[in-house]
């Protein structure tokens, strides 16, 4: 294991929400032994006293990390989303202060997408209503309202990693694939791009969302789009739970507009397990309803360990953030033979000739240089031969150079 100048065992990893222990697993294996493991969210004090003195957080959807959360983590460095949604860390305000977020983006599409093409069957067949019913001792033994989805219309909101999926998946069952994206995007299969989302709303039998939580998609799905929607037909939400009004969706359930629907994820989820789940759709027979577990399979959830703490380790070690969210993408060789210097700065002009200009002292060699920029922030990673007292010496000075976010001295 290569050396490095603050030494693995004193960085503290921070682990919400019972990430995979393929995570604990990982980080131990890489050197990583000083871990403070939760098995979940912490209510805010306690997660505002946790990270005070953590180096790295790894967390699900539930933890909040707020300008204020980040504000207190003062010796915070990388942020890991062990999901593919990043909308609970305030992205910006973590770049701003030099701290790259990584997810995993695909670790849990196929889990979602499964989920999503039973729940359509279950959907078409009224099993929600009848499966209420049998609980409370009634037969509803009726084809009524009852279909194949075999010949019927899915229609997908956000033609994504998961969307794909599932239109791949709803093909193999003979169903006829709608979709609607603010991208252009591959069409697989036979699926087709809807003229506009009114135009897939009110072709489909089942419409089933997959966009990211942005502004944009807030409420997308409100009153007039779920009028737009054909009478009886149906609804999934597995993607966020502000992107549907679940106030104008309760009211279309109750009216008989539409059929039935599918809900993983809400405007309000509870914290933890002791939380009463409230929500409007509670009381409503023809309504599934799966608290956030989307993408919570065991083959899921070890994959997603895996791959963010992968992802952790190899920018705490080597500095690379490739496929960070909110980050200049640096791909680095490791350079054993050099000292390594990480400096992230606001990306003004002339700030790489005065980084230049300290790193040119007569005892020091630029063996290499990584640059890359975003439209507020740089990255630039140096590699030195130096002796270790110099290379402290040059990360002070770059660290004194007005418009540093943050430096650090790898090995
Ligand atoms: N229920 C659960 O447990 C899970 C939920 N999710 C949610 O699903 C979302 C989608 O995941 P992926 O497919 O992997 O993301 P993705 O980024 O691959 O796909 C999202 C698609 O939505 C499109 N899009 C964005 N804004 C749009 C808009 N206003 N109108 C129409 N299309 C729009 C994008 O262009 C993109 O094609 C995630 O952001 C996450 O919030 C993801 C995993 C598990
Ligand atoms: O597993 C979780 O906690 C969240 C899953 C999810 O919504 C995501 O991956 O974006």
């Amino acid at each position: 294991m290569p050396k490095t100048s603050f030494p693995r065992e004193d960085l503290k990893i921070l682990l919400l929400e019972g990430v995979s222990p393929t995570a604990v697993e990982a980080f131990q294996a890489a050197g990583y032994t000083r871990i403070e493991y939760h098995d979940k969210a912490l209510p805010h004090d306690e997660l505002l006293a946790a990270i005070e003195d953590a180096h790295m957080v790894g967390l699900r959807s539930r933890t909040q990390l707020t300008d204020e959360v980040i504000g207190q983590a003062r010796r915070l460095f990388a942020v890991g989303c062990f999901c593919i949604g990043t909308n609970q860390v305030q992205l910006d305000t973590a770049r701003l202060r030099g701290i790259p977020v990584f997810n995993a983006p695909y670790s849990n599409t196929r889990s979602v997408a499964e989920l999503v093409l039973a729940e359509a069957i279950l959907l078409m067949r009224r099993i929600p209503e009848r499966n209420a019913a049998a609980h409370r001792g009634d037969w509803l033994k009726s084809a009524d309202g009852s279909y194949e989805v075999r010949g019927k219309t899915l229609g997908i909101v956000g033609y994504g990693h998961i969307g794909t999926q599932v239109g791949v998946l709803a093909e193999s069952l003979g169903m006829r694939v709608l979709y609607h994206d603010i991208e252009s995007k591959l069409m697989l299969g036979n699926a087709q791009c809807a003229d506009s989302l009114n135009a897939l709303l009110s072709a489909s039998d089942v419409v089933t969302l997959h966009v990211p939580q942005t502004p944009e998609t807030a409420n997308m799905i409100g009153a007039a789009e779920i009028a737009a929607m054909r009478p009886g037909s149906m609804l999934i939400n597995a993607s966020r739970g502000n992107v549907v009004d679940i106030d104008a969706l309760a009211a279309a359930l109750r009216s008989g507009h539409l059929a039935g629907a599918a809900v993983d994820v809400f405007p309000r989820e509870p914290k933890s397990k002791g939380e009463e789940f409230v929500s409007p759709l509670r009381d409503l027979d023809n309504v599934l309803l799966t608290p956030h577990v989307g993408g919570s399979t065991q083959e899921a959830q070890a994959n997603i360990g895996q791959e963010v703490a992968a992802k952790l380790i190899r920018y705490s070690d080597n500095g690379s953030t490739l496929s960070a969210v909110n980050f200049p993408e640096v791909a680095l060789p490791g350079h054993p033979d050099s000292r390594r210097l990480l400096h992230i700065h606001r990306n003004v002009p002339g700030m790489l000739s005065r980084v230049n200009e300290v790193c040119s002292r007569d005892d020091i060699n630029i063996d290499g240089q990584y640059l890359q920029t975003d439209g507020e922030i740089g990255y630039v990673v140096i590699d030195i031969s130096a002796t270790e007292a110099a290379a402290e010496s040059i990360k002070e000075q770059l660290a004194a150079i007005d418009g540093t976010l943050r430096t650090r001295l790898l090995y």
